[in-house]
């Protein structure tokens, strides 16, 4: 049977093609079996009830209902790092554009572009967009994730003096940090230090107006913020009054919204970080790989609100996915089921995450309509998913 895909925003070409001839796209959410999405809000939406998964080509799942989706057993992933690289090369041009005045050089050209002096004129102008180098200046990365490391890196690489902070830094990533980038445990310390501040971190409760009132006190004058992460990591209302005061020199952002549009000193982009070709096929690749593992095989590979859980292909004559919340006992629940109906287990995996869990059991032959129902109905399943195997 054709399993159905729905975009619901314009997703790179080079990962449509993947999907094989089991597949096709269709233009209704509520026949898919998943979804790719990029930016698209789906807070406000209804999920559809045969939904299975969500492929997000991209880093920042601030638009999917997390909680919603795993409660309906409904699997989100995220493509890591595949498009750090496009955010990297925009913040290292938001740095640049924040020391010179590039954008007020470009635009007096525009301005003066039928002056026939213009080669004249612009020697006795030039000096009103003089600026600073970035080279000994020095940046406070906050977050080092996949764009957080490769931005601290690049900066090295400039001659700036780097300082690095992530509480939860993963050994992958303290693996790819430069041994020029100084560690830094304690926030404030890059506050108080740094000519540069860029942001690189999830919007969460925990980062949410990260950059307020008392952080910018703490911040040395003229301090430029870098936010090519996400809108509501900064308060605008302080910024507006940091930029006021002259405490921020500039704020280069990737998220505009019609206060900062407003706001003098900042210098705004229509959250174009990832919006390179490489990015793009990058993100859609992975999402479209990420879906087509986890719909064909049960495996989950890259989530985000379920465990990571790789199967090889089923032994048994039909596989059931279980999705549940983590606590004791579920597992001897589930073998006690099947062992009551007579099905037994060639393989099986089971991984968990934080508060939910995900099990995966073959079964070596067809499991009636009632043996499911039963699984349903222990305490804390979320979901069981049947898969015949080929
Ligand atoms: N402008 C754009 O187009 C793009 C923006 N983004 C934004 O950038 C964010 C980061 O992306 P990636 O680096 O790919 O994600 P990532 O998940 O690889 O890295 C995020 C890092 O932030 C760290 N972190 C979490 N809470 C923290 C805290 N309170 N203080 C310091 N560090 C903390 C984590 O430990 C992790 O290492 C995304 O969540 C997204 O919002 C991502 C891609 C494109
Ligand atoms: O990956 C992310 O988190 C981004 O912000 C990129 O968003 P986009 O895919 O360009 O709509």
């Amino acid at each position: 049977m054709t399993t159905r895909i729905h975009c619901l925003n314009p997703i790179s070409e080079h990962g449509l093609k993947l999907l094989t001839e089991d597949y096709e796209l269709t233009d209704k959410i509520e026949d898919a079996s998943a979804v790719l999405v990029r930016s698209a809000s789906m807070h406000e939406m209804e999920l559809p009830e045969n939904l299975e998964a969500i492929a997000r080509a991209g880093a920042g799942v601030n638009n999917i209902p997390l909680d919603k989706c795993t409660e309906k057993g409904i699997v989100v992933f995220n493509t890591p790092g595949a498009n750090a690289n496009g955010v990297k090369e925009l913040v290292i041009a938001g740095m640049l554009m924040a020391a010179r005045d590039i954008c007020g050089g470009i635009d007096w050209v525009r301005e003066n572009k039928e002056d026939e002096n213009i080669c004249k004129d612009m020697e006795k102008s030039k000096k009103k967009f003089a600026g600073t180098e970035i080279q000994g200046k020095r940046l406070g990365v906050i977050g080092l994730g996949a764009i957080g490391v490769e931005v601290a890196n690049a900066a090295a690489g400039l001659g700036m003096k780097v300082y690095g902070y992530d509480p939860f830094i993963s050994v992958n990533g303290a693996w790819q940090l430069s041994c020029f980038v100084k560690h830094v445990t304690d926030l404030n310390k890059i506050f108080e230090k740094c000519d540069y501040i860029t942001l690189h971190v999830p919007l969460l409760d925990s980062t949410r107006a990260m950059i307020n009132k008392e952080a910018l006190a703490k911040m040395k004058d003229g301090v430029v913020i870098l936010n090519y992460a996400r809108d509501l990591l900064v308060d605008d209302d302080d910024m507006l009054e940091a930029l006021k005061s002259g405490k921020v020199h500039r704020y280069m952002t990737d998220f505009p919204n019609p206060k900062v549009t407003h706001m003098p000193g900042v210098i705004a982009t229509p959250h174009l970080g990832a919006s390179t070709v490489e990015s793009e096929e990058n993100c859609a690749e992975m999402a479209v790989k990420e879906l087509m593992t986890y719909l064909e095989t049960g495996s989950i590979r890259n989530s985000v609100n379920y465990p990571s859980c790789e199967m090889p292909p089923c032994r048994g004559i039909c596989r059931l996915c279980v999705f549940n919340i983590n606590k004791p006992n579920m597992i001897g629940q589930f073998a006690s089921v099947l062992a009551e109906e007579g099905i037994n287990i060639p393989d099986m995996q089971n991984k968990s995450k934080g508060e939910v869990a995900y099990t995966i059991m073959d079964a070596d032959q067809e499991v009636p309509q009632r043996v499911i129902d039963r699984l349903m109905e222990i305490d804390g399943v979320y979901k069981v998913r049947v898969m015949k195997a080929e």
